[in-house]
């Protein structure tokens, strides 16, 4: 007989805790995963610790848990994106009955999860790509869920979708806590809407971590200026992110930032070391990051600071390349001269107006993508679900939603007048400190591509003039007039004398 409420497969860390978030929200559950003593070892703890324990149900057959399900069945992937995924949706096929729901949870390739949707759907199953961001907390106690798919299939998915995500305040946007085992949230707005059809769940959610990447190189680059420029160390840098957290750059990121930071080293019996200092300067990365920017430069949308986001991750890899030009290459040597307080205050102002930017690119490629892939996204109802649960959420993510309320056809974030505002209020600080980093040799490639960005959308005309014309010269790849309808093109006779302009 089918006696559970839903299916997961996948028990790695999201897997496990979204599967105890789902039973304690009074859902039964049924779980499986590719390596049975990982389901045993799991059933083991959640029998030992967890209140919601008897929800949970685990499964070595695959047929079986399965059958387990109620129908239509609803079943969750948890495990690596691309060929784990396929192998895993191979695995249940044969298994599943017409209209049963694969919903897939992992950092997929959207492409991919068009692919899937199209194949799923000609068999008769739904497929639902979801992102699901938060990490191993989020996941146990509401994270931010960005589902695409049929409507059909999202209201077969819904209510259990909002009973686990994230809840805020439906006034600040502040994400509501104090979740615990067995006892979750009560009330608040849930961060989870559908996104909209096929891939567009799973584009969402990569634009989101290509949003985190810069996000997190922000941080990086505000907190090497202090400790590089400033001569701060880790404990008093903490505290400056600890007191930034209090005001307009609140966010989940910073108030992590802070706690890294003040944290000694676990191996220094001595305490007299900072546990940052021994983490070692090289960043993995998973793909999403490089997915964003590389899907940004497809569309043909200038994203510079979330690809150079992706870039600093590459540099840093080259650890040992680095060092060995440390020695050959030399830069400034300066002594820090301005006034400390002061700088730290602009270094926090670049910090705001560069995530200003990151928001903006991350929208403006969701609005193109909109157009490019057939989808219809509502970006006040993404910023709002980015408002708890997830990596990225912020008290800046209210101010994102009442920007796209205010005018859905916003053309870009910095056009929105508190945007607007905030740029121009910070701009002096952030070209400071930019410069003053350029003078100490410091790099700092967010801050400087993301002003970049700014002065390249403000500016009425760009040397675009100079590049199209050498086009011309050596392509024959003609070129518009300031003083003809756009749309008309001419093209210079370069190798003859007199140089004659014809049109084409
Ligand atoms: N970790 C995080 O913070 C976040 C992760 N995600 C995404 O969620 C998904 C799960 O992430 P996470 O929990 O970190 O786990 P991992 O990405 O490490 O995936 C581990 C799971 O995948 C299964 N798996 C691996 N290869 C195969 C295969 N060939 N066939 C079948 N199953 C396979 C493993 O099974 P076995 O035990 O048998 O090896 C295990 O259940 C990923 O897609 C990830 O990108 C999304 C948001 C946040
Ligand atoms: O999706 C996530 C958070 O939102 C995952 O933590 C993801 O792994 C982060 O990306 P990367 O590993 O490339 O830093």
């Amino acid at each position: 007989m089918s006696t559970t409420d839903i299916g997961l497969v996948g028990l790695a860390v999201m897997g496990q805790n979204l599967a105890l978030n789902i039973a304690d929200h009074g859902y039964t559950i049924a779980v499986y995963n590719r390596s049975p003593e990982k389901t045993n070892e799991f059933m083991a703890h959640c029998k030992a610790n967890e209140p919601s324990h008897e929800r949970l149900i685990g499964f070595a057959d695959l047929s079986e848990f399965v059958q387990s399900i109620k129908r239509p069945r609803k079943i969750i992937l948890l495990v690596k994106a691309g060929a784990a995924t396929d192998a895993t949706i191979d695995a249940l096929l044969p298994h599943l009955e017409k209209d049963d729901i694969i919903i897939d949870g992992g950092n997929a390739l959207w492409t991919d999860t068009i692919r899937r949707e199209k194949d799923l759907s000609a068999k008769g199953f739904e497929f639902i790509g979801s992102g699901v961001s938060g990490g191993e907390t989020g996941a146990r106690f509401g994270p931010s869920l960005m589902p695409g798919g049929t409507a059909q299939a999202w209201a077969s998915l819904e209510p259990i979708w909002r009973d686990i995500a994230a809840k805020v305040d439906p006034v600040t946007g502040a994400q509501l806590s104090g979740a615990e085992p067995g006892k979750p949230i009560e009330g608040g707005v849930s961060c989870t809407a559908h996104v909209g059809s096929d891939g567009a769940g799973h584009y969402v959610k990569m634009v989101h971590n290509g949003v985190e990447y810069i996000d997190m190189q922000l941080i990086c680059e505000g907190y090497s200026l202090m400790k590089n420029m400033l001569g701060m160390n880790a404990g008093e840098i903490g505290q400056v992110f600890e007191k930034w957290n209090q005001g307009k750059l609140s966010s989940f990121l910073i108030e992590i930032t802070a706690d890294i930071l003040q944290q000694k080293d676990p191996a220094d019996a001595t305490g007299d070391t900072w546990f940052v200092d021994k983490v070692l300067d090289t960043a993995g990365q998973k793909g999403t990051g490089m997915w964003t920017a590389a899907n940004a430069l497809e569309l043909g949308v200038p994203a510079n600071a979330i690809a150079e986001a992706v870039f600093a991750r590459s540099l840093s890899a080259l650890k040992e390349e680095r060092v060995a030009a440390s020695s050959i290459l030399k830069g400034p040597t300066l002594p820090f001269e301005s006034d400390r307080e002061a700088i730290i205050e602009a270094i926090g102002d670049a910090l705001y107006s560069s995530k200003i930017c990151a928001y903006a690119q991350g929208f403006q490629l969701m609005k193109e993508a909109e157009k490019e892939y057939n989808w219809t996204l509502d970006f006040g109802t993404i910023a709002q679900i980015w408002r708890g649960g997830c990596i990225i959420r912020a008290a800046f993510l209210q101010k994102i939603t009442d920007a796209y309320s205010n005018n859905p056809e916003l053309k870009n974030l910095m056009l929105d007048s508190y945007f607007t505002n905030a740029l121009h209020d910070a701009q002096n600080n952030w070209r400071e400190v930019i410069a003053l980093a350029v003078r100490h040799g410091i790099p700092v490639p967010a801050f400087s591509s993301a002003l970049a960005y700014f002065d390249g959308y403000r500016s009425a005309v760009v040397p675009a003039n100079l590049l199209q014309a050498q086009r011309d010269y050596f392509g024959a790849h003609t070129y518009e007039r300031t003083d003809e309808p756009r749309g008309q093109f001419y093209h210079l006779d370069w190798p003859q004398t007199p140089r004659v302009q014809s049109k084409i």
